[in-house]
């Protein structure tokens, strides 16, 4: 058993009578202030595991958590409010209400790729449902999950708790007997968890990945959305799960979005990227292998590099690379790929684009940029994907008015504001006795009360 989990589930009865509204605001509050004194480690420890670039650090690391917490703090007592609901005809008499409670002790185990935001974005739901956490950072992100530590050790002992470690620890950490686990990583990963999970019936949030596509229009502003795209595919280096994966666009413009691509790339990072401040580097060996294994072999099967391809091991960077002429039997187009490449595939019927997404796994995020709105409805209403944007990448995030979260391969349910407080709660009904008539239901069934009870079926079978 981990002492840490011990720990934390001892206090989980005591909890509910002691950690409500004032005591879950001031761990958010602490939390905050957490965040605020370790910055500038976060910053270093980013640099070191990704070579993230301060203002992305900022922009997709800190800034959510920080806001995730203040639309929190804002709307918490809203959330923890015992909701009345009114009686149906069958329960007339009685009162009832949902009243949400903390679902007990969470595990959340975090990914390598914003391994803060995806660390502590999670613990705000938690804290803010009124659960303790165990936090597993990823190995992979050392340096930051060391920073999680330190931010964690400031919250009280009882309510927070890190354990660093790789599959082994999240493996003596899955067969523990938590209330809930919110898992963010990979869909094979995802299945681990969730057949660990099925052992104890903890409940599951799984925020997964999956190849996430572009659909341009044939009305698209070209420029606005290879910007979008550009900024979407390269920000973190490509290691994001809702980054654009690949991009469909009518064969005839396809010669324009790359010239477009071809532009925005150089606006963002110079003419030689590898010299830019403002991107990043492939997490480790092994990803920066699989990443230059991809391009090579796509090239050797036919596919062509519009822009990019050049790679240094050394310094685990990748330029921002275009494909073109690629194919199914390239590994490009079959695994999620969580890299700086970008497959521009051109097409020339709408409906192949909807065919090939929907024979795949659902994304966790679908692209689309048009400007008419019945194209964008089309690919909306036909397609089904964990979000859409609309010409957008990635902002869907920020939005903690919109659920995050996946579907199928891509993830099983949501994070984020009123979604991440709901994960960690159980909505309890409670049903209250007043003067409801349930005597006139009880044995002994004489001839007048089965005589009620058929027009009781009757009339609730018209009306509800
Ligand atoms: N939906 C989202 O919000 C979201 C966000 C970021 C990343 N992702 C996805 O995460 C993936 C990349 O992250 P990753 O490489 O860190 O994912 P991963 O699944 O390899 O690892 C995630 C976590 O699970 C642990 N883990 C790994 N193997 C395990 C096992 N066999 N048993 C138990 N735990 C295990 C790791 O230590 C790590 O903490 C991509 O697929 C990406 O799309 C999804």
């Amino acid at each position: 058993m981990s002492a840490a989990f011990e720990r934390l589930a001892a206090g989980a009865i005591a909890r509910r009578r002691s950690f409500g509204l004032k005591e879950r605001r001031a761990a958010l509050e602490a939390l905050r202030a957490a965040i605020g004194a370790h910055e500038s480690a976060i910053l270093a420890a980013l640099k070191a595991d990704l070579g993230k670039p301060e203002a992305e650090t900022r922009l997709t690391e800190i800034l959510p958590i920080q806001s995730e917490i203040s639309h929190t703090l804002r709307h918490l007592r809203g959330w923890m409010r015992v909701r009345r609901v009114r009686p149906t005809l069958a329960m007339l008499g009685t009162r009832a209400r949902i009243r949400p409670e903390p679902k007990g002790t969470a595990l959340i185990i975090a990914p390598w790729n914003y391994p803060l935001s995806l660390a502590l974005g999670p613990l705000v739901s938690a804290l803010a449902a009124g659960c303790a956490a165990v936090i597993k950072p990823s190995e992979l992100a050392p340096a930051t999950a060391g920073v999680v530590a330190r931010i964690v050790a400031d919250l009280p002992a009882d309510l927070v708790a890190v354990e660093q470690g790789g599959v082994e620890t999240a493996s003596a950490l899955l067969a523990l007997p938590f209330d809930h686990i919110f898992f963010t990583g990979s869909p094979e990963v995802g299945r681990v968890v969730m057949a660990a999970a099925a052992k104890t019936l903890a409940s599951v949030t799984l925020e997964l990945g999956g190849k996430s596509p572009v659909v341009i229009g044939p009305g698209a502003d070209l420029a606005r959305a290879a910007r979008m795209i550009a900024w979407g595919k390269f920000a973190n280096a490509g290691q994001t799960c809702i980054a654009p994966d690949h991009v469909f666009v009518p064969r005839a413009q396809e010669g324009a979005l790359i010239a477009a691509l071809r532009a925005e790339i150089t606006r963002m990072y110079g003419a030689e990227p590898k010299a830019s401040g403002s991107f990043a580097r492939i997490i480790n060996a092994r990803h920066f292998a699989r990443l230059a294994g991809l391009v090579d072999e796509a090239r050797l099967k036919g596919a062509e590099v519009a822009v990019g391809g050049t790679a240094d091991a050394q310094a685990r960077y990748l330029a921002p690379t275009i494909l073109t002429r690629t194919s199914a039997e390239m590994g490009v187009e079959q695994t999620e790929l969580f890299g700086p490449i970008l497959p521009v595939i051109g097409y020339d019927r709408l409906e192949e684009v909807l065919e090939r997404i929907n024979a795949g796994p659902k994304p966790l995020a679908l692209y689309v940029f048009e400007k008419e709105r019945t194209f964008i409805e089309r690919v909306c209403a036909e397609t089904s994907s964990g979000a859409v944007g609309i010409n957008v990448t990635l902002a869907h995030y920020l939005h903690l008015n919109l659920p995050f979260g996946g579907i199928g391969n891509s993830g099983l349910g949501a994070a984020h504001g009123i979604w991440g407080f709901r994960a960690f709660s159980h909505e309890k009904p409670v049903l209250e006795n007043r003067f409801a008539p349930l005597g006139n239901f009880m044995p002994p069934y004489s001839g007048g009360k089965l005589k009620l009870i058929r027009a009781m079926a009757k009339l609730l079978g018209r009306i509800g």
